[in-house]
């Protein structure tokens, strides 16, 4: 790379920031992407390891483990009520960090370097809504279709499909064929080969067709892939089984893409890695680059002669745009930071999801665990290893039902996923416990919630000081219903267990004895947690909170964008890294445009 300066410098290599360093890389721009931690998978493996970081990264199975990994997590902890009496009330709460912890990676992917590798594009009914608040059809999801398509590599559908388009370019699931994405899925072999699991989850998934009858609705359809074309908003209550970012089974997907133009374009594209960013210069109300903090210590500024992207997640990007002196006025003052920039939606509209864990202890570990010891040292990571399949090939989740709250919704917004391990929410050393091969877990994840009311903000000038994240969960117009969906999902996921009677010793959370409508709600208001945060400088007019404009610029601030989480009015659909993916390559492409345009 030359010394000139570059024409753009991204900050953060996650989901979003490695996705639109990549495509601009390839467009012939110059960029700099600065990351504060490094790249877990470079360096020697050490093989005395049962789980060396290149592993826990890259085993699908493992993905619990790399969350905790010290080479690659970086642990946030948040409030999830004001009120600390209903603080204390989580068993997961640490006294010391008052909170509970929230995972969160740095390092090449940020966090799709850990997390459970789900690929699940959002409803044609959030990009919809982000075109009505913003005003642009751009955003419609008949125009964010193209962004899908480029993205996906779908090896899970049959080669037919494929095959179909390539010839006639006709191309009815919606799939994309040649993307940098690669989305498989994993054949939960050792539930169908366990003969009791098998007919354990048979009788569940009878359980819930017959609840699914009793309500008086039906399943709405039969794929069980929820990425297909056809299924898209026409109701897409069902059986799911859940596509994974990875190629060969192995995990892939924003970190291969940022390394794979690197290689081929190192001219272009420059990666800094363990560098934190501490502030955007900003000059008569332009952004000309960023302060970093070197890895050798001291501070430098970095000119861009274009434009700074901001991609640190929901987190860490509005905490960057409040010490640059862009945010809520008095609040900045009231940390000593002179205001560049009044915009009291920095740091607010934060969002999430609702999840809950129905964990059951079996009598008897499944066969299917057998010798699974979660080590590149057992039967499983060879197999693994050399076939790319078994166990660890899965991200452990067997299928999840998708189902309606009220049947009046227009879309699905509950997910149960059924998993053969013991999960019950993240605190210090929660993946240890999945090791146990005699529990069945539920997880109950509740989406399009209706909190807004999460906030980010400053305790300090001090970049080093983590800011204040509080999710206010349940405590907004709408949180009644939102509690009662939950607890009907309890009660659906207790009905399978049920069906299931035989095997299950004994429901160990919420636990039987919370048999009530109101103890459950208040076991869900205390314990409910989510790992999905977004919202947090979002697009919109000003006037109404809003941080960004359509094209993903900041609000009166020339030359500084945000392409990540933080950018979505409202939380898109279940989960987040497709969308943010589809997010970034648009962010891309208005760049390019807007570049042109100069
Ligand atoms: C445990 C877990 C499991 C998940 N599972 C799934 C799943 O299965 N499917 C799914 O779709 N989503 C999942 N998610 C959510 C998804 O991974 C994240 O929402 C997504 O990665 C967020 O992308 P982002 O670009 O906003 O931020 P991130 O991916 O968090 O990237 C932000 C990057 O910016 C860097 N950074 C921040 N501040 C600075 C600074 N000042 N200077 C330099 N660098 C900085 C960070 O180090 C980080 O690398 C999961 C999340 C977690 C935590």
């Amino acid at each position: 790379m030359t010394r000139a300066a570059p024409d753009y410098i991204v900050v953060g290599a996650g989901a979003g920031g490695a996705v639109v360093a990549a495509r601009l890389a390839e467009s012939g721009f110059r960029v700099l992407v600065i990351e504060a931690g490094g790249d877990p998978l470079s360096g020697a493996v050490d093989e005395s390891l049962d789980m060396p970081v290149s592993d826990a990264i890259r085993v699908p199975a493992f993905h619990a483990f790399a969350s905790e990994h010290p080479g690659l997590c970086d642990d946030h902890w948040v409030k999830h009520h004001d009120d600390i009496q209903l603080r204390r009330r989580d068993w997961r709460y640490d006294p010391q960090r008052d909170g509970v912890l929230y995972p969160r990676a740095k390092g090449l992917g940020g966090c799709t370097a850990h997390h459970a590798m789900i690929t699940v594009r959002p409803n044609d009914s959030d990009w919809n809504q982000i075109a009505a608040i913003t005003g642009d059809p751009g955003w419609r999801a008949s125009a964010m279709q193209r962004y899908f398509e480029r993205i996906e590599r779908c090896r899970y559908r049959p080669f037919f499909w494929r095959w179909l388009w390539r010839l006639t370019g006709f191309n009815p699931t919606g799939h994309g064929w040649s993307g940098w994405q690669t989305t498989e899925r994993a054949i939960p072999l050792r539930a169908i080969l366990d003969l009791p699991l098998r007919l354990a989850l048979l009788r569940s998934v009878g359980s819930a067709t017959d609840l699914q009858e009793e309500a008086g609705t039906r399943w709405e359809t039969t794929t069980l892939d929820p990425n297909d074309r056809r299924w898209w908003n026409r109701g897409i209550a069902g059986i799911r089984v859940a596509p994974l970012g990875t190629r060969r089974h192995a995990r892939h997907g924003a970190r291969e893409r940022l390394l794979d133009v690197h290689d081929r374009h190192p001219e272009r594209l420059e990666l800094r890695l363990h560098s934190k960013v501490l502030r955007v210069e900003i000059r008569n109300g332009r952004a000309i680059g960023v302060v970093v903090r070197k890895p050798s210590g001291g501070e430098e500024l970095i000119e861009t002669s274009r434009e700074v992207i901001l991609a640190g997640g929901a987190f860490g990007t509005p905490h960057l745009l409040m010490l640059s002196g862009v945010g809520d006025a008095r609040h900045l003052r009231d940390n000593g930071i002179e205001p560049q920039q009044d915009l009291p939606g920095v740091g607010s509209n934060m969002q999430d999801r609702y999840e809950i864990g129905v964990v059951n202890r079996m009598k008897k570990p499944w066969g299917a665990m057998r010798g699974v010891t979660y080590s590149r040292k057992d039967r499983h990571y060879r197999v693994w290893k050399w076939f790319g399949r078994g166990n660890y090939a899965s991200n452990g989740v067997l299928f999840s039902l998708a189902m309606r709250s009220d049947p009046r919704l227009a879309e699905v917004d509950l997910h149960c996923f059924a998993l053969l391990a013991d999960f019950r929410g993240y605190y210090r050393g929660y993946s240890e416990r999945l090791r146990r091969g005699d529990y069945l877990s539920w997880v109950i994840l509740k989406a399009y919630a209706a909190n807004r009311n999460g906030s980010v903000r400053l305790t300090s000038a001090d970049p080093d000081t983590p800011p204040d994240i509080s999710c206010r969960s349940f405590s907004g117009p709408g949180d009644t219903q939102d509690l009662d969906a939950v607890v009907q999902a309890i009660r659906v996921v207790r009905r399978l267990g049920d069906s299931m009677d035989d095997l299950v010793a004994e429901e160990e959370e919420p636990g039987r004895q919370r048999s009530s409508d109101e103890s459950l709600r208040d076991y869900v208001r205390q314990n409910a947690w989510g790992h999905h945060a977004c919202g947090t400088a979002a697009m919109g007019p000003k006037a109404e909170g809003g941080v960004l404009d359509a094209r993903l610029r900041v609000h009166g601030i020339g030359g500084l964008r945000v392409v990540d989480a933080s950018a979505f009015p409202r939380i898109p659909g279940y989960f987040l890294a497709m969308a943010i993916f589809m997010l970034a390559e648009r962010g891309a492409d208005m760049l390019i445009e807007d570049a042109d345009q100069k």
